[in-house]
Parts: structure tokens; sequence; C-alpha cells
């Protein structure tokens, strides 16, 4: 696919929205008619930094909610110990609710679960997805997991090929390969590839580039989503997950789209930040890059209205203001309209 979007800008440190022409905008719209698939995180990477403990119902409320709006992958908690993530520690009572009652659906949907080590495996059942995470520089993935790289590949291996035999489907995260907290922007595209290489060689069937600081530019985007296609990572196998933290998630996302990507992570609401990336704010929010992915003329499926609504109500319930900037819109147009 060929969106006109100016090589030459891509290479430039000086990359800003403003000199996006509305010729490349008309181009883009004409190219993009894919299918572009959402993984909504809200509920695992949108709630599981907060410090007030959010009740289980809220959880399995919010599921059930973002079930109904069109998407078709919902990541709903994770198995990791409660003293590192304590918010995360009622994902057992979200998955029994969702087993004993499947939200309702518009599409089949898959439930993913984050998991650390093959402890939590015992709590899976066919349909749900696997996610496993590690991190693309040694600080982060010591802060995150008490391990190295090394051992978080050598953790996986065994969790991976449980998973397969029980057949799930495994997502892998590769965290901060956009920037780190601890050892800065400049994180080697080459270390993400050779991970991501290693990963699918062990059997993922997607891996999630993570741009958990937000630190990710346009420039820096291109060259390791280069770097990963010269690595002989195929587009298709990727997803890609950006945090909003300075503002930069869409203008990286339509690089991604440049590159052949289809899957990106969000969260409703802009719901989110990662324990061990002190700063980091939320992740892109759904309604936004929802409201993005169509002005290009992409199809997503999802009901931008009723997420808008989903994100109001959910950082009302949990005391956050709503980071959507196009939920927030889509919102005081439904108001106006007498349908919010
Ligand atoms: C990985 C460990 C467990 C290692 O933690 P550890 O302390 O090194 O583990 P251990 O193997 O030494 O075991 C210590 C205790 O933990 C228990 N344990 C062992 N495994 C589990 C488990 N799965 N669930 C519950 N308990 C567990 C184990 O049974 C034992 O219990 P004890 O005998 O002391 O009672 C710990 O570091 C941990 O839970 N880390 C999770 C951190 C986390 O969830 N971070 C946020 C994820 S977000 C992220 O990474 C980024 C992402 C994915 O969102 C994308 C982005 O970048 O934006």
């Amino acid at each position: 696919m060929s969106l006109a979007f100016p090589r030459r800008l891509l290479s430039s440190h000086t990359l800003s929205a403003a000199r996006f022409s509305s010729r490349t905008f008309s181009t883009s719209r004409r190219a993009l008619a894919d299918q572009v698939r959402i993984v909504e995180v809200g509920p695992r990477d949108g709630l599981q930094n907060e410090n007030t403990s959010i009740p289980a119902e809220t959880k399995i409320e919010l599921v059930r909610r973002l079930a109904a709006t069109g998407l078709d992958a919902i990541e709903a908690g994770s198995f990791v110990h409660p003293k590192w993530v304590p918010q995360m520690a009622a994902s057992d009572k979200v998955l029994s609710s969702i087993l004993a009652n499947p939200p309702r659906s518009q599409k089949p949907m898959t439930y993913q679960w984050l998991l650390p080590n093959s402890k939590g495996l015992d709590n899976y059942f066919k349909t749900h997805e696997v996610s496993i995470f590690m991190a693309a520089t040694e600080s982060f993935s010591k802060k995150n997991t008490n391990c190295t790289i090394k051992e978080s590949l050598d953790r996986f291996a065994p969790l991976m090929a449980e998973s397969r035999k029980a057949g799930y489907s495994v997502r892998a995260y590769i965290s901060v390969a956009l920037g780190c907290p601890f050892e800065g922007p400049d994180v080697d595209p080459h270390k993400v590839a050779e991970l991501a290489a290693s990963l699918l060689e062990m059997g993922a069937d997607e891996i999630s580039v993570a741009d958990t600081t937000g630190m990710g530019t346009a420039p820096r985007t291109q060259k390791l989503l280069q770097t990963l296609k010269e690595a002989g990572v195929r587009s298709e196998d990727l997803a890609l997950h950006f945090h909003d933290t300075f503002g930069q998630a869409l203008i990286n996302t339509m690089v991604s789209l440049e590159h052949g990507i289809r899957t990106f992570d969000s969260a409703v609401g802009g719901l989110g930040g990662c324990p061990y990336s002190p700063g980091a704010t939320g992740n892109v929010a759904t309604e936004d890059l929802v409201y993005f992915l169509h002005s290009l003329g992409a199809q997503t499926g999802v009901d931008l209205d009723e997420v808008s609504r989903i994100g109001d109500w959910i950082t009302a319930e949990i005391g956050k203001s709503n980071s959507a900037s196009a939920g927030k819109a889509t919102l005081a147009r439904l108001k106006r309209e007498g349908s919010a």
C-alpha cells in the first residue's frame, strides 16, 4: 500500500503535524480502505497503574461495555504477583465472570491476559489469548519482571510451548522499544528486531511493539519499523502499542500505517501508564485512534459514539480526567443531539 507520507519528512527530526499537507491527507484517505484491528487494552494496561483500588465489578462492567462496541480483542487483566501490581489482583474474578456469562458482542471475542511466567497458565481456557511481555532494555527488564532479557526469554520458552500445546494464541510485547525510562530514548532498534525474531521463532503469533514511555517520534518509529523489516519481521506479525505521553501517538500511528501495520493497541479514555515507567501517561485513547483511522477511510468496526460514552463513564467512575479529545468532542455532539 502506498500512503503519500513524504519520506523526506520522516527522515527529518523537525517533523511536525503541521507539515502534513491537505494533499497528503486526501491521498491517504484514498489509499487506506483497509480493515484495521484495534486491541483494547484499557481494562489491563489502562487500569493497572491506578492507585485507588477499583472494584472487580467496575472492571467487569468495563469489559462488558467494551465488548458491545464492535471490538474483537480486549486485554482484560493480568496474572502477575499482586505485590508488584496490586490493581490486577482481581483478574481472576474478571476471567470467571467472562467465562460464566460471556459478554454480549457483535463479533467473536478474544480476551487477552498478561502473563509473566507459567504460573498463571492454569487460569486459561481456549478462546483466550496469552500475552507475554519482555523489555528491550536490561534496566526495564529488571525493574518490571526482576530478570534479565535472556532470563525473560528462557522463562517464555516453556510458557510458549505449553500455550501452543493447549491451543492458545500467544501475543508477545516488547516494551520500551522506543524509549526507556532508565536508559533514555535511544533504544537500539536492532535489539528490538532481534527479540522480535526470537519470539516469533519461539512460536509467538503476534509481536506488540510498545512505546511504553511515549518517547517515540516519527523518525525513530520509521527507523524501528525499517529495521524490523530488514530483519525479516513481517508487518502482519506486528501490532503497535503507543502511549501518548508526548502527544506523538497518532503521528507514529501514521508512520506505522505507511509500513503496512494493521493492528494497534489503545485504551478507552486514554487510560493508562506503566507502574515501572515513572511519568508515563496513558495509552493512545481508543476514541482518538478510531476517529483518526476512520478519517483516513480505514474500517475498524468500532462504534465511536459507544466508546466515547464508555470513556466518559469509566474516567468518571475512577475519578480521572478523560484524555480522549475525539471522545470528548463526540460526547459534546451527542449531548447537542440529545443522545449522550
Ligand atoms: C514476574 C514476577 C512474578 C517475578 O517476581 P519474583 O519476585 O522475581 O518471582 P519469584 O519467581 O521469585 O517468586 C516470588 C513469589 O511470586 C510468586 N509468583 C511468581 N509468579 C507469579 C504470578 N505470575 N502470579 C502471582 N504470583 C507469582 C511466587 O509464587 C512467589 O510467591 P511466594 O512463594 O513468595 O508466596 C514479578 O516481577 C511480577 O509479577 N511482575 C509483573 C510486573 C507487571 O505486571 N508489570 C506491568 C506490566 S506492563 C508492561 O510490562 C508493559 C506493557 C505490556 O503494558 C506494554 C507497554 O510497554 O506499554
